[in-house]
């Protein structure tokens, strides 16, 4: 299970040391002077083959430069495109198609490269009718050919092309970009800087545009889960309009004229904040991770938590060094020195990827989803520069979900509200399959593990209303005749076709990245979980004790609701500085649907007999009436995650009965 996460043990939580052999050492390209031995990009141009790719990356299914060679067509040759026979083209026309699949409705097509061995490059003539072929296969596919970059070879000329499909007027390309770094890093100011399109002062000017909470405005700090959007058009510009007046951003007319949408996920720098910073990097779904690093500071405080923190959820992760206008050189070469350190790490064996040029942009932006890439950016909120870069980048990332809407629909709840004349609203992120107006879904599991019908009334992308969202879209939802107290982060909408049940007790292989002494059964923290964020006790596991860097397969039971899970969900178990990751293998106890609903009528008649408000309908149950032995300590998690020492929680006595009767299991 472990064999997928790109960590090994706690490595990123120390002084990392110099990486020895985890990831190749090429020679630097000419005209490039990075810090010491940061791979340049052109490493990673397609035109250098597999074989001397650092990342050891020839494509992974055997295609060639453009996904040619799955068929039987012979697609191999650069001459293919020039003037492809009737076979050829269909051929051509599918592979492109898939591709498009598999990027979310873009990817980088390069005219001039065949996977043959001959030389790279076409002359003019052959350029020209090359161009020609992939512009109608755009045209049969309805997607934009937007050149990228020329470069030449020995035969001649090779073009990058972005293809991307035409998306619906009221539609958008949805790309989620958690940001994440250290206290003062920039990531306030950079995010006020893009989207709002003006230079920072280096005293937090740009930043005032985007803080939302009072104590924010007064500290600089980011406190809470910050959403902030930056809209691409067809030709990769940035749409973005503040308000000429207050300086707002209309979210509406952005999602209107782009043809992408990024939504940066601002998270908090300061370790206060850490829970916050762990819920936006699981319950908010991104798709990247920007980590931010002041270059004048270097590696300092949460930096190397909010990598790990990346590495564990496998979010792919690229840096971005800020404040270069300030800061001395050799500092500048210390920070990018440490930073490829870190990377290289054998806790990170990441290949640090420093981009200096729209080439190196194009590069590392196909090849960013190798996962091993760590494009490195170097930029100034307040000179600008390499800004066009970065924007560049952002402008080429592609969603890493792929959707299918004949699925049946998932939606993760990860916050609610009440909208005065509209009600009660929830937000959260579309996992799969497709939800339409009026469509019904079971919202739960309430207290006892009860989901409910319930109809969609309205629909919102972006604060903008629309008919109907898709897996990998966020969305926020107005329901009807239901209370806001009685919807938390964490609960689904899912289709009845999906029969959901509530989880208390699951099984997961977690690995400890930090704790100070050790880990033993009866050890309470906080599980976070996509939008589930709740403490969970450790039951039993297959070690007598766990330390920093042990991995195990742990037991767990959550403390005060059961939850909906599925196996194969990555997870953080945290208190404190105590921290592991970890993959979810087992369901252990799902709540029988029909006892919970006869629980659930036991209680509303017992309310009626003794008069009860309907408010108070939603108390968990106690643990015996669910499940047998497991009762919770008195009430509730201790402060510090300690153990719970004493009789509260009989886990010699739950645990085989649990694993033994457990009824419902998925
Ligand atoms: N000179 C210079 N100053 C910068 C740059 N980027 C940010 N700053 C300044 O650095 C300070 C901190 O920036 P913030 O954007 O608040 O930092 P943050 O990472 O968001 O901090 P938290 O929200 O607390 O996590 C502000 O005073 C900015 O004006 C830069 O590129 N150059």
């Amino acid at each position: 299970m472990y064999g997928c996460l790109p960590f090994d043990g706690s490595a990123l939580f120390a002084v990392p040391e110099m990486a020895s052999g985890t990831a190749a050492e090429p020679a630097v390209c000419p005209g490039s002077e990075p810090a010491e031995s940061i791979v340049p990009a052109c490493m990673f141009a397609p035109d250098r083959g597999g074989s001397d790719d650092p990342a050891g990356g020839e494509d992974e299914d055997g295609e060639g430069t453009n996904g040619e060679a799955l068929d039987h067509i012979d697609l191999s040759s650069k001459l293919v495109l020039v003037s492809p026979t009737g076979e050829q083209y269909d051929s051509l026309l599918r592979h492109l198609r898939e591709r498009l699949d598999e990027g979310c409705g873009e990817t980088i097509y390069v005219v001039g490269m065949g996977s043959d061995g001959g030389d790279y490059g076409l002359n003019e003539k052959d350029t020209e009718a090359s161009v020609a072929t992939v512009r109608s296969l755009c045209e049969q596919i309805e997607a934009d050919l937007i050149l990228l970059r020329e470069r030449t070879d020995a035969g001649g000329k090779i073009q990058d092309y972005l293809i991307r499909r035409h998306v619906g007027e009221q539609d958008f390309l949805e790309v989620r970009v958690a940001v994440v770094g250290n206290v003062d890093a920039g990531k306030s100011t950079l995010l006020g800087v893009l989207t709002h399109g003006e230079l920072d002062n280096g005293r937090g000017f740009a930043r005032q545009k985007l803080f939302r909470h009072k104590h924010e405005m007064e500290s600089g700090r980011t406190s809470s889960v910050g959403n902030d959007i930056l809209g691409f058009d067809q030709d990769g510009q940035v749409v973005n309009k503040p308000d000429s007046h207050g300086g707002g951003l209309d979210w509406s007319k952005i999602c209107e004229k782009s043809s992408k949408v990024i939504t940066f996920i601002d998270l908090a720098g300061h370790e206060k904040y850490l829970k916050t910073t762990v819920f936006g990097m699981t319950g908010h779904l991104p798709d990247f991770c920007m980590l931010m690093v002041g270059s004048n500071a270097g590696i300092v405080g949460m930096t190397k938590e909010h990598l790990g923190l990346a590495l564990a959820l496998n979010v792919p992760v690229f840096v971005v060094v800020t404040k270069i206008d300030m800061c001395p050189a050799n500092i500048l070469q210390e920070t990018l020195k440490l930073l490829q350190r870190l990377l290289k790490s054998p806790g990170c064996r990441k290949i640090p990827v420093l981009v200096q040029n729209k080439d190196d942009v194009v590069v590392t932006a196909s090849n960013f989803n190798s996962e091993r890439m760590c494009p490195i950016f170097q930029i100034s909120n307040v000179t600008g520069e390499n800004m066009d870069l970065l924007k560049m980048f952002l402008n080429l990332l592609s969603p890493r979900t792929t959707y299918n809407n004949d699925e049946p629909a998932e939606f993760q709840i990860d916050d609610t509200y009440s909208v005065p004349g509209v009600g009660t609203v929830v937000s959260g992120t579309t996992l799969r399959g497709l939800i339409r107006l009026n469509d019904t879904l079971l919202l739960g599991p309430d207290p006892l593990g009860v989901f409910i019908p319930i109809t969609v009334k309205s629909i919102h992308r972006k604060r903008m209303p629309v008919k109907e969202v898709h897996g990998g879209q966020t969305a926020s939802f107005a329901l009807k005749k239901i209370k806001r107290a009685s919807i938390r982060k964490g609960m689904v909408m899912v289709s009845p076709k999906l029969q959901p049940q509530a989880t208390w007790e699951f099984e997961a292989e977690i690995l400890v990245l930090h704790h100070p002494t050790t880990i033993s059964p009866r050890y309470q923290a906080m599980v976070h979980c996509g939008s589930i964020r709740q403490t969970a006790t450790i039951l039993s596991m297959n070690k007598d004790c766990l330390r920093t860097g042990d991995k195990a397969t742990v037991h767990f039971r959550f403390i005060k609701t059961p939850e909906y899970l599925h196996c194969d969900q990555k997870l953080v178990f945290r208190e404190g500085r105590t921290k592991a990751v970890g993959t979810i293998t087992k369901l252990l106890q799902s709540v029988s649907t029909q006892a919970a609903k006869a629980q659930q009528s036991k209680s509303q008649a017992n309310k009626k007999a003794f008069g009860e408000d309907s408010g108070s309908a939603a108390r968990p149950p106690s643990p015996t009436a669910m499940q047998p032995a497991v009762k919770s300590g008195g009430g509730g998690r201790r402060r510090g995650g300690q153990r719970h020492r004493g009789k509260g929680l009989n886990v010699g006595t739950v645990s085989p009965a649990v694993s033994a009767g457990a009824t419902g299991t998925a």
